[in-house]
């Protein structure tokens, strides 16, 4: 496990966003995490296609990629005002530039990366239901061409998780004990506490 070092800062932490290919295992790990913090948990995939009433592969058919990511984007910007939530993003959004310098940069967001190599990733999509009409794991040629293209972006999260042969509950595990502690307010704690026994 590997922590940048925007990610060993100590701060107060709101939110927790996973990024990764498809079959980093966001949402099954997202969820895990969740429940473990005792946090809420959104899945973007899912916030889009409630919010536009439309199957992912049905906007993709309608409008093309370029529609997707705008909603996608859109999606994620509206999420982050949540506290205490823990959010899964799709496998590329973090293709978009904005939607990427904003995770990185809020002071509450703690970005986690979820890392694998492609075959063990497609072998997870392909054992997954509803992977014969998923969009982009139908583009087979251009799959390593994205995969190459996103891995600088996902490097620069917070942390980055290797999850080959490990369990998604382990992987769970292992994020929220990496998760940064806000010594600000211990240490305000601590004075106050000594204040009062003056
Ligand atoms: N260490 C691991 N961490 C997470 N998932 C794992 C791990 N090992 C195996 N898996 C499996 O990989 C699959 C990951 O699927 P999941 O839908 O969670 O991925 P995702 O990153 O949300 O993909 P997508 O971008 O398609 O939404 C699940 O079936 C999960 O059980
Ligand atoms: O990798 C991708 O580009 C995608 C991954 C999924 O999570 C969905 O967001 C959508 O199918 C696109
Ligand atoms: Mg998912």
């Amino acid at each position: 496990m590997e922590h940048t070092e925007a990610g060993s800062l100590n701060r107060k932490i709101e939110r927790v966003v996973l990024a990764g290919f498809m079959g980093a295992g966001k949402s099954t790990v997202g969820r895990l995490l969740a429940r473990q913090l005792g946090w809420q948990f959104f899945d973007a995939d899912e916030v889009i296609q409630v919010r536009n009433q439309a199957t992912i592969a049905e906007i993709f058919s309608s409008g093309g990629e370029a529609v997707f990511r705008r909603l996608e984007a859109e999606t994620i910007h509206s999420l982050l005002v949540e506290s205490h939530s823990v959010i899964s993003l799709g496998g590329g959004a973090l293709e978009t530039s904005e939607t990427r310098e904003l995770l990185l940069t809020d002071p509450a967001t703690f970005l986690v990366f979820l890392d694998a190599p492609l075959d063990i990733l497609l072998q997870r999509c392909e054992q997954q239901p509803g992977a014969a009409i998923r969009p982009v794991l139908l583009e087979r040629e251009k799959l390593q061409e994205r995969f190459a293209r996103r891995l600088p972006h996902f490097r620069r999260a917070h942390l980055i998780v290797p999850t080959s042969g490990i369990s998604p509950t382990e992987t769970a595990m292992k994020i929220a004990a990496a998760l940064p502690v806000d010594k600000t307010i211990g240490t305000e704690k601590v004075g106050q506490d000594l204040e009062h026994q003056n």
